[in-house]
């Protein structure tokens, strides 16, 4: 809320701030052309015209549950996207087709190393989410609930979830899972947390089920992805992730329920799609799984821009003295010199 009052108040002060240069130009412009009508001005992009977030303000009005289900009820395919940090953040918002940032726990392995989901922790979980808040304008904030932040019980979760809340400031929390944790996602929906769920391959889970697998692909199992959607929608879901399933289960689960569905290797059929940022900019150089697309390959460019910085430190060619670095008056140079030579010291 915070956030968008200020931001409103900025963009009017950006107008009244252009409407008052747009006056200059016409003033000067009328003077040197008498008999020319003034071309419409345009003021000119300065630093003024981004918005506190350091990038132009995208038209989009914040994204709210009820953007989500009218999405839905059009057909209009949901975009959702991870961010773990500031710039990520901006970067999802940096179009007004993301329509869902969600801070997953795959931070612990695209941003801190760790080797599975397993080990991050709430307090991490929450120090990423405020900066992610920071960056984020019009989606929907959603963070991921770290493993071992609501088995225990439905209370930890809610003062858990509560914490994600009040302390990093997320609009909504996503857990793994299926009827199981129906009665927990009722107890934080109860409470006024809207939750989003997760279904399908679910790699908090990835150590008991021995890796990170395709579910859903026997009659037994995809009948118990149908029994946990509708289970998690009825405990009052938002919307759920469907994650690794054959295409026709991820076509059918979305048709059985009301809520969105977001798929990640869930085939095209489902109300949304996600993919992990680093996954699709191309920046994750680790495991890549199947359903993963490459919209960009920013690791080489990144990579090369690195090595080029490193080169033109080496050869001297960086920085350049004329237009990299900063001049003082001679004058003052030459009495800077008297003085250290007085002093012993000096050329
Ligand atoms: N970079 C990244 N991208 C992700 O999508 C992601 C993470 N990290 N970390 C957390 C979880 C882990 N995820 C994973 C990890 C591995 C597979 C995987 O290798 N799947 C196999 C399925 C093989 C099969 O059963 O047939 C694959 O080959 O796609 C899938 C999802 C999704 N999440
Ligand atoms: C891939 C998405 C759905 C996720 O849960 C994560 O980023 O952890």
């Amino acid at each position: 809320m915070l956030l968008h009052c200020a931001s409103g108040r900025h963009t009017t002060m950006l107008a009244a701030a252009a409407a008052r240069s747009a006056t200059r130009t016409v003033t000067v412009s009328t003077r040197r052309h008498m008999s020319v009508r003034p071309e419409e001005p345009k003021p000119k992009p300065s630093s003024a015209d981004t918005n506190a977030l350091n990038q132009p303000p995208v038209p989009r009005k914040k994204v709210t549950l009820s953007t989500l289900s009218s999405m839905n009820a059009k057909k209009t395919p949901i975009t959702m996207i991870t961010a773990y940090d500031y710039p990520t953040a901006l970067a999802c918002s940096s179009t007004p087709l993301t329509d869902i940032t969600l801070i997953g726990d795959s931070l612990a392995q695209v941003c801190l190393g760790l080797p599975s989901t397993t080990q991050l922790t709430l307090d991490e979980m929450i120090h990423h989410s405020r900066a992610v808040t920071r960056g984020t304008t019009h989606p929907l904030l959603v963070a991921d609930m770290p493993f071992g932040s609501y088995q225990v019980s439905s209370e930890r979760a809610l003062l858990n979830a509560l914490r994600l809340i009040k302390e990093a400031h997320v609009e909504a929390v996503k857990l793994e899972g299926g009827a199981e944790i129906a009665p927990t996602v009722r107890r934080l929906v109860d409470a006024g947390i809207p939750v989003m769920a997760h279904i399908g391959l679910q790699p908090q889970k990835h150590t008991s089920l021995s890796g990170y697998k395709v579910q859903g692909r026997s009659v037994e199992s995809a009948r118990r992805l149908i029994h946990d959607a509708l289970a998690l929608q009825e405990a009052g879901a938002f919307s759920t992730v469907v994650e690794a399933v054959p295409r026709e289960l991820g076509k059918y689960v979305t048709e059985q329920l009301k809520i969105p569905t977001i798929g990640i290797g869930a085939g095209p059929w489902t109300s949304g799609q996600v993919l992990v940022l680093n996954d699709l900019l191309g920046t994750w150089s680790g495991h890549k799984a199947k359903f993963v697309r490459r919209f960009a390959n920013l690791k080489d460019v990144r990579d090369a821009g690195i090595h080029k910085y490193a080169e033109a430190v080496r050869d001297q060619s960086f920085p350049d003295p004329e237009t990299e670095s900063y001049t003082i008056d001679p004058r003052v140079w030459e009495r800077f010199l008297e003085a250290e030579q007085k002093d012993g010291r000096g050329i």
